[in-house]
C-alpha cells in the first residue's frame, strides 16, 4: 500500500481558482457527455419543474396583496373565489416542489453511477490500480474518493442544483420587477449588496476547501486503518495487539476529529456571514420599498391602494433579495463540492496520466488475458518462446540500488526456470518485471505468450481469491463459466480441486456455485490457499506458469505431487522457491546473487 501523504495536486494546495473551474468542468464532461444524454434530459425536466414552480410561486407571493384588495373592499365573492385559487396554487406548489426534489435525487444517483464508472474505467484499465496503489504515493486512499468523495460531491452537487438552475431566471424575472416598482435604486442597491457578500464569502470559504480535502484525507486514513484490522484481525489476535491497534487506531481518529474541529471553527465565520448578509438582507428589502414611499412617489394613493402596492412591492424585492440570500447559503454547500472537486479532479488526472503512460508502454501480448477464452480453445499460434530478456538491469522503485545487471534470458517450451537467491535480492521483482508490473531500468523485455489460459499465468506469493463461489475461486481470472460448460466443466473443476487436494472443500462449500458470504482468507489455511491456487492453474492450463514461492507452505511430498500434475498437464515452470527438490522440475536455475549479480547454471539430469 502506498503511504499516503497530503498531496493535493502533486504539492498545490487546494484553492477557489482556475484549477478548480478546469477540474469541475471536467467533471461535468464526465457527468453530461452529451447533449441528448439521459444526465442533460433529466436536467432539463428539472429545469423545467423548477421554471413552473417559480411561476406558482409568484402567482401565490401575489395573493397576499389580492387579500388586502378583497379584505379593504368587504368583497366576500372575491375573498372566496381567492381562497380556492390560493388552495389549487399551493397544492400545485407542492407537488411541483417534490418533483423537483425527486428529480434531484435521481440526478444524483445518475452522477454517481456515471463518474464512479468513469473512474472505475481509468483504475482498472492498464494495471493503474496497481501503479497508483503500490508504485505512487501521491494519491492518498483512491479507494476512499472512488467510493466516498465522488458520492458526497454527487450528493451536495444535485442537493444545489435545482437552486442554481433556476437563479439566472428568476434573477433576471424579480430584476426586472423591482426595477418597475422601485426604479433602478434597488436593483443596484441589492446587487451591490450581492456582490459585496459573494466578495466576503469567497474570502472565508478558501481556507475551508483547503481544510475539507485535508480532512477527507485523514478520513480515508482513519477508514484504512480500521481495513488494515478487518483484513489482518488473526495475526493482530495472535499479537494480542489490541491494545496497540486500539492506541493508533485512536490516534487516527483524534487527528481527523481535530482537523474536523479546525474546518468546523473556520465554517463558523462563514456561518456567521452568511447569517449577516441574510437578516440584513430583509432590512435591505424595506429600505428599498420605503425610498420611493418617503419620496412621495406613491403621494396620491388612498391608504388601501398603498398598502397592497407596498406589499406587492415587498414581494418582487424581497424575493430579489432572497434569490440572492439563497445563493449565499449556497456558499456551504459550494465549499463542500470545490473540497470534493479538487480530491476527485487530483484522481482523474493521476488515473488519465498513468493509463495513457502504461498503454504507451504496453505490447498487445501484455494486455489483460482474453477473460471469455475458454481453456479448451487452442491458441491459433502456438509459440515456444515465452520470455526473452536482453542485457536487464532491474531496480527496485525509487532506488538506484540494481537488483539484477545484465541479464539475458531466453524462457523457452519444456525449459523450466527454478530462481533461487537470498531474502531481497529481487527474485519477485523479476518476475515483476516478466509480468509487466514494473519496468526495467536497462534492456529491453519482450513476452511472446499471451497472459491466460494456454498462455502465461502467474501465481502470485500471497494468493489471490475474489468474493464469490468455489467455482468462481477455480476459474478466476475468468470472468464467468463458460456458457456451454455444463455437466463436462464441473467434472474437470471437481478432478483439479481433487487432484490439489481439496475435496473436502467441496463439501464445506456444499457445492461448486453456492454462494459463500465468508472471507476466503480467513477460512483456508496458508496451505489450502496455496492447493485452490494449484486447483486453478489446472484448470487454466498455462502453458508457462511463473510461481512465487507458491508451495512455500506445503510439505515437499505435496510441492513434487502438485509440481508432476503440472508437468503432465504440460506446463513449463518459471518457479521462485528455495527447496533444492524442486530442481527435479526445472532444466535451469537462475541465482540472483545480490548486488545485480546472477548466475544461470544448467541442472543435470540424473
Ligand atoms: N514496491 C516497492 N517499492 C520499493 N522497494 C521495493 C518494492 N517492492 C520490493 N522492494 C524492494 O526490492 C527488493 C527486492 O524485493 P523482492 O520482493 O524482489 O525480493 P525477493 O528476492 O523476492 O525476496 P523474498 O525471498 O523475501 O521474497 C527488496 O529490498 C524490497 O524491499
Amino acid at each position: 500500500m502506498a503511504v499516503p501523504g497530503f498531496a493535493a495536486g502533486a504539492g498545490a494546495r487546494p484553492r477557489l481558482d482556475l484549477r478548480l473551474v478546469q477540474r469541475f468542468l471536467r467533471i461535468q464532461k464526465v457527468c453530461f457527455p452529451s447533449w441528448s444524454s439521459q444526465n442533460v434530459l433529466m436536467f432539463l425536466t428539472l429545469l423545467c419543474v423548477t421554471l413552473l414552480e417559480q411561476l406558482v410561486i409568484y402567482q401565490v407571493g401575489l395573493i397576499p396583496s389580492q387579500y388586502y384588495g378583497v379584505l379593504g373592499n368587504k368583497d366576500l365573492a372575491g375573498f372566496k373565489a381567492l381562497t380556492f385559487l390560493a388552495v389549487v396554487l399551493i397544492i400545485l406548489n407542492s407537488t411541483l416542489k417534490s418533483f423537483d426534489q425527486f428529480t434531484c435525487k435521481l440526478l444524483y444517483v445518475s452522477w454517481r453511477k456515471d463518474l464512479t464508472e468513469h473512474l472505475h474505467h481509468l483504475y482498472f484499465r492498464a494495471r493503474v490500480y496497481y501503479t497508483l496503489n503500490v508504485l505512487q504515493d501521491d494519491i492518498d486512499n483512491p479507494d476512499q474518493r472512488i467510493s466516498q468523495d465522488v458520492e458526497r460531491f454527487c450528493r451536495q452537487l444535485s442537493s444545489m442544483a435545482s437552486k442554481l438552475i433556476i437563479s439566472p431566471f428568476t434573477l433576471t424575472y424579480y430584476t426586472y420587477q423591482c426595477f418597475k416598482s422601485t426604479g433602478w435604486l434597488g436593483p443596484v442597491s441589492i446587487f451591490g449588496y450581492f456582490i459585496l457578500g459573494t466578495m466576503v464569502n469567497k474570502t472565508l470559504m478558501g481556507p475551508i476547501v483547503t481544510k475539507l480535502v485535508q480532512q477527507e484525507k485523514l478520513e480515508g486514513d482513519f477508514r484504512f486503518k480500521h481495513m488494515q484490522i478487518r483484513v489482518n484481525a488473526e495475526p493482530a489476535a495472535f499479537y494480542r495487539a489490541g491494545h496497540v491497534e486500539h492506541m493508533r487506531t485512536d490516534r487516527r481518529l483524534q487527528r481527523l476529529l481535530h482537523t474536523q474541529r479546525e474546518l468546523m471553527s473556520k465554517e463558523l465565520w462563514l456561518y456567521i456571514g452568511i447569517n449577516t448578509f441574510d437578516y440584513l438582507g430583509s432590512i435591505l428589502s424595506y429600505v428599498v420599498i420605503a425610498i420611493p414611499i418617503f419620496s412621495g412617489i406613491y403621494g396620491d394613493l388612498s391608504p388601501t391602494e398603498l398598502s397592497t402596492l407596498v406589499s406587492k412591492n415587498a414581494f418582487v424585492c424581497i424575493y430579489l433579495i432572497n434569490c440572492f440570500t439563497q445563493l449565499i447559503d449556497l456558499s456551504t454547500t459550494f465549499s463542500d463540492v470545490a473540497g470534493y472537486t479538487h480530491r476527485i479532479g487530483e484522481l482523474q488526472e493521476a488515473l488519465l496520466d498513468m493509463s495513457q503512460k502504461s498503454e504507451d508502454c504496453e505490447t498487445p501480448s501484455e494486455s489483460e488475458c482474453d477473460l471469455n477464452k475458454a481453456p479448451e480453445w487452442p491458441t491459433a499460434d502456438p509459440v515456444d518462446t515465452a520470455f526473452l530478456l536482453e542485457r536487464v538491469s532491474i531496480s527496485a522503485p525509487s532506488s538506484d540500488k540494481p537488483l539484477v545487471k545484465d541479464l539475458t534470458l531466453k524462457i523457452c517450451e519444456g525449459q523450466s526456470l527454478l530462481i533461487t537467491g537470498n531474502t531481497g535480492t529481487g527474485k519477485t521483482s523479476l518476475l515483476r518485471v516478466l509480468g509487466g508490473l514494473w519496468a526495467s531500468t536497462k534492456g529491453s523485455v519482450q513476452m511472446l505468450a499471451d497472459f491466460g489460459p494456454h498462455g502465461v499465468l502467474f501465481l502470485p506469493q500471497k494468493p489471490f481469491f475474489t468474493d464469490g463461489t468455489l467455482r468462481e475461486q477455480v476459474i478466476y481470472p475468468l470472468k464467468e463459466i463458460y456458457p456451454d460448460s455444463g455437466s463436462t466443466d464441473d467434472e474437470r473443476i471437481m478432478r483439479f480441486l481433487e487432484l490439489a487436494g481439496l475435496s473436502s472443500l467441496v463439501a464445506r462449500t456444499e457445492g461448486l456455485d453456492q454462494q459463500v458470504d465468508w472471507n476466503w482468507y480467513d477460512v483456508l489455511s496458508p496451505g489450502e490457499m496455496q492447493r485452490l491456487s494449484f486447483a486453478r492453474l489446472f484448470y487454466l492450463q498455462p502453458k508457462y506458469a511463473v510461481l512465487d514461492e507458491a508451495t512455500s507452505a506445503l510439505t515437499e511430498e505435496v510441492e513434487s505431487e502438485l509440481y508432476r500434475i503440472g508437468q503432465q498437464l504440460g506446463m513449463t515452470f518459471i518457479s521462485v522457491g528455495h527447496r533444492p527438490s524442486l530442481e527435479k522440475f526445472h532444466s535451469w536455475v537462475l541465482k540472483l546473487c545480490g548486488g545485480g549479480r546472477w548466475e544461470l547454471t544448467r541442472i543435470k539430469m540424473e
